[in-house]
């Protein structure tokens, strides 16, 4: 059985290069962070909903390529992936551009057989989502979502849980996004946000606000990432500003605090203290923000 389990939605994507052309790939934060720690050499399975178009078979066969554990990937005939685009600015900050509203991600917890996926990650020993992932599914989809976190916590598995706000996925229902996050982070063993998103759906003034106010939510192990600010830690009662080890001047920022997340929880996994963690995520997201979209080519990632 997989020792981690990754919860969300991998959709096709197309950068736009220096030349101005697109260049085609795949992506999607849960899925980005299920890469990077396959490539870190931890055991990894990704749950989510693919069609049986070509498309779809192409993102299964690259997880597999990956070594990621595909037995909680469901395929839905006559159905094909979500897409993104990836536009940057002069900074390298991205913009995404989605089409994805009749993907099979969204009916993960709807599907015939949903109750074989979910008992999977139930077993694991380590469950990861993100805001990203609660956007995704309905009223009923996310009461068998959350009755699996709570049965794998019951179990003794951690949830690890990244905030990531995109505002459109909740088609700007913050009121609702507050009261999903909140029962996720309930049962968050592990919190790994982006303060710019948290200030946007919460309002907080600063990364020790996040920090503070996931903190009343009992999560015990918190990193507020902030871009090239480093990262705030806040365990067992002592916080750390973890600055980035170098400036980088990024060309793409897809998937930074992805790729921070698997490098912190994979150093973590091999019983790394916090800050150390958190100097291996700066490590890896440095890498990945001097590369186009959200997965860095295999041979660059060694
Ligand atoms: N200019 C930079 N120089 C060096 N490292 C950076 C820079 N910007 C970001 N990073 C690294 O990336 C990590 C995540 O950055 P940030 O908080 O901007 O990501 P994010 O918005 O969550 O990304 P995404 O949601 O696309 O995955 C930071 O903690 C840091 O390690
Ligand atoms: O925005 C999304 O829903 C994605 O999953 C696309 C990107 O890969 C992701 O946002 C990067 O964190």
């Amino acid at each position: 059985m997989a020792k981690v389990i990754s919860i969300g939605e991998v959709m096709a994507e197309f950068a736009r290069g220096a030349d101005g052309r697109y260049g085609a790939g795949y992506g999607g934060d849960t899925f980005n962070t299920a890469v990077y720690l396959a490539r870190a050499g931890v055991s990894v399975g990704y749950a989510t909903a693919l069609g049986d178009d070509t498309y779809s078979e192409a993102i299964r066969a690259a997880a597999e390529a990956e070594g990621i554990d595909t037995r909680t990937i469901a395929r839905v005939a006559g159905r094909t992936v979500g897409l993104y685009v990836i536009d940057t600015d002069s900074r390298g900050e991205r913009s995404f551009t989605y089409w994805r509203d009749t993907s099979p991600a969204r009916e993960l917890f709807e599907l015939t057989g949903w109750e074989t996926i979910a008992e999977q990650v139930i077993e694991a020993s380590m469950v990861y989502l993100s805001g990203i992932t609660l956007s995704l599914y309905s009223n009923i989809g996310l009461g068998r979502l959350l009755a699996t976190l709570e049965f794998a916590r019951e179990r003794g598995s951690r949830i690890v849980f990244d905030g990531n706000f995109r505002p459109r996925g909740w088609g700007g229902d913050v009121a609702r996004a507050r009261t999903v996050y909140a029962q996720a982070l309930k049962r968050c063993s592990i919190a790994l946000p982006t303060f710019e998103d948290e200030a946007v759906l919460w309002g907080d003034g600063s990364p020790a606000a996040t920090a503070e106010r996931l903190a009343t939510f009992g999560v015990p192990e918190i990193v507020v990432k902030n871009g090239a600010e480093g990262a705030l830690v806040l365990s067992e009662g002592a916080s750390h500003l973890v600055p980035i080890p170098a400036p980088v001047e990024p060309v793409d920022t897809t998937a930074a605090g992805d790729s921070f997340n698997a490098a912190y929880l994979a150093a973590r996994l091999q019983g790394a203290p916090p800050v150390e963690a958190a100097q291996a995520g700066h490590a890896l997201a440095g890498r990945v923000i001097r590369h186009r979209g959200a997965i860095l080519p295999r041979t660059a990632n060694a």
